[in-house]
């Protein structure tokens, strides 16, 4: 559907995007995931044709050609409305915005308004709507040209965690019928609306797939424990056992990553037990996502400094 090759983007000498090269399918939702920073707005940006690349391509798949603009829709991170408009004014006054006739505005404002499920709201001024509510009136004003990809960026985080499942519950229906790319940094979005990622650190793109393909290739044994008092002071104990690959500590738990995770949960249990070490909590499992994004950023942040 979409392509991008070898695309770069150069601000005052640095590269925010770094030669990244993707192929979006169609039917399909893909999370474009990374912290802050990573290069997620600027390569959404590019592909919704409101930023030129330094150098590379965006092009439509399969020789298509023509504005590849008419294809898309785009939802900025922080969306401008009208608040003094009703929901229903706002589209149609999009709609006026991209030509559209007045009888075909009043329509697809009805129809867009429906479609994302704030009809009710239709003749309510937008300053009263909750956060789920404005997002999925910016998803509507996306929707306007009827474009077959939508490009969200960060249309979950900024939100109370009602409007988040608001959200998440429209991206949900609309991926039955349209390509989504959506960029976030919260990793449980990711995994729950998604059927790829495409994760980015420091303008490049470090891991791609399928949820199960990259969990795949990432997941590993790993224990998780919790003490009271200094989680450094254990994690530097637990570190020199023979069996731990690394560690680290998330939300105050030691995570600790193992080869032979039957051989470590006796032996860390006997130690613990042994040394009497004040346990609150201890888990055997494998590894998550969020692991994954942090080894991969670790690693990456490891090989600037080399
Ligand atoms: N217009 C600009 N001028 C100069 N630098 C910019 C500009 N836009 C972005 N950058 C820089 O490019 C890098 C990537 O920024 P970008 O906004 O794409 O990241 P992001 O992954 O979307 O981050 P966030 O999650 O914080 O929105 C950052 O270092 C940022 O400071």
């Amino acid at each position: 559907m979409i392509t991008l090759k070898n695309i770069t983007k150069t601000f005052d000498k640095e590269n925010a995007v770094k030669n990244i090269t993707f192929h979006l399918s169609p039917g399909k939702c893909v999370a474009l995931l990374g912290p802050n920073g990573a290069g997620k707005t600027t390569t959404l940006k590019m592909i919704a044709g409101l930023m030129h690349p330094t150098s590379g391509q965006v092009e439509l798949a399969n020789g298509g050609s023509g504005d590849i603009r008419k294809h898309i829709g785009y939802l900025p991170q922080h969306p401008q409305f009208h608040n003094w408009m009703t929901g229903k004014e706002f589209l149609h006054y999009v709609a006026r915005l991209s030509h559209i006739s007045k009888q075909e505005s009043q329509k697809l404002a009805e129809q867009l308004l429906d479609r994302v499920g704030i009809a009710d709201a239709k003749n309510r001024k937008i300053s009263k709507y909750s956060g789920g509510m404005k997002q999925r009136l910016g998803i509507a004003q996306a929707m306007i040209h009827k474009p077959t990809v939508l490009l969200l960026d960060e249309p979950v985080s900024a939100l109370d965690p009602i409007g988040r499942r608001d959200v998440l519950n429209l991206m949900e229906e609309l991926k039955q019928e349209s390509t989504l790319l959506y960029s976030t940094h919260i990793l449980g979005d990711a995994e729950e609306a998604s059927d790829e990622i495409l994760l980015m650190h420091k303008g490049a793109i470090v891991e791609s797939g399928s949820l199960q393909e990259v969990r795949k290739r990432h997941q590993v044994d790993k224990i998780t424990l919790r003490f009271e008092g200094n989680m450094q002071a254990y994690k530097g104990k637990i570190e020199a056992f023979p069996f731990v690959t690394h560690t680290d500590i998330q939300k105050q738990n030691i995570h600790v990553y193992v080869q032979n995770v039957h051989e470590a949960r006796d032996v860390l249990l006997e130690h613990v037990n042994k040394e009497q070490w004040p346990l609150l909590f201890f888990e055997v499992g494998q590894t998550t996502l969020e692991d994954l994004f942090m080894k991969v950023v670790n690693e990456h942040a490891m090989d600037d400094h080399l």
